[in-house]
C-alpha cells in the first residue's frame, strides 16, 4: 500500500483512536481501515475511508447504491486485486499486521476474511466437496475421518446440516435459494475464517430463507467477525452492532447500530434512513 508509511502503524489502535472512532469501550478492533483510497481507472471509488471493525460484532454498510460499500467490503480481504483497473491506497490491518503487505499472500488471508457473496454461489460440485474444497486446499485434514468431520462441523454452524445429511453426495446447486447460501456460508466457515465479509446476503433470498440466514449471522457472531453490506435497513437494525453509513465514497458517519438508527449525527444518514433518498 502505498499511503502507508505517511499513515504510519495503526493497527489495532489506542483508546483515544477507537473513542474517536466510535468503537464501546472493551471491545477490542478485529480489523481497522485507515485512509482508504479506492480508484477504478480514472474514477475515485473511495475517498480516504477510517473504519475500524470491532471483533465478535456484526458491523452493518449501509448507503445509497454506487455510494462504495462493495468496493470498502472487497478491499478487506484483498478481492479488489482480481480487478485489474483498480487501486489502492492506505491502510488496512488484520490484528495490526498491513493485508497489503509484501510477505502476505492473498490466498491465505482469505481464508482468515472470508466472503459470502450476493447470489448463492455453490460450486458445481456435491454438498460435501463444497464445503471440503478449501480445508482440502489449505491441507486442513490429513485423513477422511478427519474431513467428514470439518464438513459436518460446517454445515452444522450454517444450521444446514439436518437438511443435509442424508445427502452429502447430491449437487449443491439442487439446494433452494436460502439453503445453497447457507451452504456457501458452510463453505465459509469450513476453512476457520475470523472475519467473515458478506455482500448482500438475503438479496436474492424470500423473507424465509432471510429470516434463517439473519438468525444464522446473530449465532455467528460468538466466534467470528462479520461486515455485512446491505440495502435492507431493518436488516442492518436486526443484525448488527455496529453501523457504517457510505455516501458518494465517504464514510459519513459509525456508531451503535441502535444510535445511528434513532439518532443519527449527520442529516445524510438521516435522510437515508428516514428513506428521503437512496
Ligand atoms: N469493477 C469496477 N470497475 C469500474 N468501476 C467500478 C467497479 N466496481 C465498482 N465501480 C464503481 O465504483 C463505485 C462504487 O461501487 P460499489 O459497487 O462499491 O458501490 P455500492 O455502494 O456497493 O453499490 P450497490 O449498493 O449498488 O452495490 C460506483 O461508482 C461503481 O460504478
Amino acid at each position: 500500500m502505498t499511503a502507508q508509511t505517511q499513515i504510519g502503524t495503526s493497527a489495532v489502535a489506542g483508546a483515544d483512536a477507537r473513542s474517536a472512532a466510535g468503537i464501546l469501550a472493551g471491545a477490542a478492533n478485529k480489523m481497522d481501515a485507515k485512509q482508504v483510497k479506492v480508484y477504478y481507472g480514472a474514477k475515485q471509488a473511495l475517498k480516504g475511508i477510517d473504519l475500524a471493525i470491532p471483533e465478535r460484532q456484526v458491523t452493518a454498510l449501509i448507503g445509497p447504491s454506487g455510494c462504495g460499500k462493495s468496493t470498502f467490503l472487497r478491499c478487506l480481504n484483498r478481492m479488489n486485486d482480481t480487478i485489474g483497473i483498480a487501486r489502492i491506497e492506505g491502510l488496512i490491518t488484520l490484528d495490526g499486521q498491513d493485508i497489503y503487505d509484501r510477505e502476505i499472500d492473498p490466498v491465505q488471508l482469505r481464508a482468515r476474511v472470508g466472503m459470502v457473496f450476493q447470489k448463492p454461489n455453490p460450486f458445481p460440485k456435491s454438498i460435501y466437496d463444497n464445503v471440503s474444497y478449501g480445508p482440502r486446499i489449505h491441507g486442513l485434514a490429513s485423513r477422511r475421518e478427519e474431513m467428514d468431520e470439518i464438513v459436518a462441523r460446517s454445515l452444522q454452524r450454517a444450521g444446514l446440516w439436518n437438511e443435509v445429511k442424508d445427502r452429502l453426495k447430491e449437487p449443491g446447486t439442487g439446494l433452494s435459494g436460502g439453503q445453497q447460501q447457507r451452504l456457501c456460508i458452510a463453505r465459509a466457515i469450513a476453512v476457520s475464517p475470523e472475519v467473515i465479509l458478506m455482500d448482500e446476503p438475503c438479496s436474492a433470498l424470500d423473507p424465509i430463507a432471510t429470516a434463517h440466514v439473519e438468525e444464522l449471522i446473530d449465532e455467528l457472531r460468538e466466534n467470528y467477525t462479520i461486515v455485512i453490506v446491505t440495502h435492507n435497513m431493518q436488516q442492518a437494525a436486526r443484525v448488527s452492532q455496529r453501523t457504517a453509513f457510505f455516501h458518494l465514497g465517504d464514510m459519513v458517519e459509525v456508531g451503535d447500530t441502535e444510535e445511528i438508527f434513532t439518532n443519527p449525527r449527520d442529516e445524510r444518514t438521516q435522510g437515508y434512513i428516514t428513506g428521503r433518498y437512496g
